[in-house]
């Protein structure tokens, strides 16, 4: 969630902002070539404390398996006492304290007056609307149940972005610990309930019922900043590494598909390994990018006997980061496989590519619904009854959107064209931005 912050940052930055964001040691060096404005953000770096049984060095919620994030928000926790000393040593008292999960922002705020606190949910508003809101009363005496989860809160807005079957066991970790021996469900509703106006990365246009309802629900002003992104083309953005625009620019135009499933799951190696043989059954140029599958060391181990050698001309398995908003920019790529999390869902949203989506956790599947099922934009990879995605449907899936003269691939293309008009033109990332700063300013 770091990266939608900082874009966050350098958005108010254009407009004089300044901004000093406490994040990891290691996340900073990752993310420093994603700082636009070093004169007015500062990156500093909190000590994130070992908590066991996490591996020693562990700093952010990618050096982990998201079973093991419980702790990862404990550690988090143990942090307050650093950055309640780093809030009381800035040069000048700050407006407005942005957080997500730690919860106990506010009362570091209020110990400073007139100091307002701004939760900001970088995931899609349908999915807390969905599951973490005042009217689910999720009682920690019993454990909640996929049946609990499937009846949906009184008022929710919608019969299509919901969950469908099995996919409301994706939501049952919401009432399991989650750092402090909070459930993820308290840690939210707490960290919700005590700011002083929530805020969402998202826009009106795709997602005003479900802004509406979680101001309802917790009855505090809501803003939208929209999707925030930098401009890719811009000349302080870093360029796309040789390697890789030498790599793509050998295809024509449009005809290579990208795969990447951000920066947290991993997949299972025997599903990687099904995904990559629907790729190579597609026939089309492919690169894959995604960590190395749970229980290897390295993409290498994963990969499909001789795979290496049949696809030598045309596909690549990266299993490291990659500059995902360069490459989808690039000329070559005509499709993007996608897990569907929030910050890949507006990439590709912005993108002229074709979107084929294989959704892992529940917000993606929600963010799924939303762009395939609703905007019609994407196409959904179908699961088999056991969640398996087997290649043939991945081959499918990716043949309708890029085969000419396919019915669905120029229904989806049309209809992105017509969205991605929305999103682009009329400065309409500015005018939220805009927006989204004259509530502060309010609020201050
Ligand atoms: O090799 C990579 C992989 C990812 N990215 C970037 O990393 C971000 C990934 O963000 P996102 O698409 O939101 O995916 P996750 O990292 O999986 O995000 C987590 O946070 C999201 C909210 O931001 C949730 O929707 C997801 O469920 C949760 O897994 C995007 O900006 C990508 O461009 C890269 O640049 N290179």
């Amino acid at each position: 969630h770091m990266i939608p912050f900082l874009h966050l940052a350098n958005k108010l930055a254009e407009r004089g902002h300044k901004t000093t964001f406490l994040l990891p040691k290691k996340a900073i060096l990752h993310l420093a070539s994603l700082n636009l404005h070093t004169s007015l953000i500062t990156l500093h770096p909190i000590t994130v404390p070992h908590v066991e049984p996490l591996p020693p060095g562990t700093q952010t919620a990618s050096d982990i398996p998201i079973h093991l994030n419980n702790h990862l928000a404990t550690a988090m926790d143990l942090t307050r006492p650093e950055v309640e000393l780093i809030i009381m040593s800035l040069e000048s008292k700050p407006n407005l304290l942005f957080y997500d999960m730690a919860h106990w922002v506010p009362e570091i705020a209020s110990k400073l007056s007139g100091v307002q606190t701004v939760c900001y949910k970088v995931v899609c508003a349908a999915s807390l609307a969905i599951a973490i809101v005042p009217a689910r009363d999720l009682s920690r005496d019993k454990p909640i149940t996929e049946s609990d989860l499937a009846e949906l809160p009184q008022g929710y807005p919608s019969n299509n972005v919901v969950l469908r079957g099995a996919e409301w066991q994706n939501l049952l970790f919401i009432g399991l610990e989650f750092g402090s021996g909070l459930t993820f469900y308290e840690r939210i509703t707490r960290a919700i309930r005590s700011c002083d106006a929530i805020a969402f990365r998202t826009c009106r246009e795709i997602e005003g019922s479900f802004c509406d309802y979680m101001a309802s629900q917790y009855n505090k002003p809501v803003f939208l900043t929209g999707p925030v992104l930098p401009e890719v083309e811009s000349t302080t953005t870093t360029p796309l590494d040789k390697k890789w625009a030498d790599w793509l620019d050998q295809f024509t135009s449009r005809s290579v598909v990208f795969c990447a499933f951000g920066s947290q799951f991993v997949l299972e190696k025997e599903q990687l390994k099904e995904l990559l043989l629907g790729f190579e059954m597609a026939g089309k140029p492919f690169l894959v990018a995604v960590k190395p599958p749970s229980g290897c060391a390295s993409i290498g181990e994963a990969l499909p006997e001789g795979f290496e050698e049949q696809v030598r001309e045309r596909g690549v398995v990266c299993g490291s980061w990659v500059q995902q908003p360069q490459i989808l920019a690039h000329p070559s790529v005509g499709c993007f496989v996608s897990h569907c999390g929030f910050g890949s869902m507006w990439e590709s949203l912005m993108s002229e590519s074709q979107i084929v989506l294989v959704p892992q956790l529940g917000d993606q599947i929600l963010n799924a619904r939303i762009i395939a099922g609703e905007m019609k934009v994407a196409v959904e990879v179908e699961r088999g009854e056991n969640g398996w995605v087997s290649k043939e449907n991945l081959c499918k899936a990716i043949k309708s959107v890029m085969d000419e003269g396919s019915e669905v691939g120029e229904m989806v293309k049309k209809n992105h064209a017509k969205w991605r008009g929305v999103f682009v033109g009329n400065d309409f990332m500015g005018g939220y931005i805009d927006n989204f700063v004259k509530d502060l300013e309010m609020l201050v």
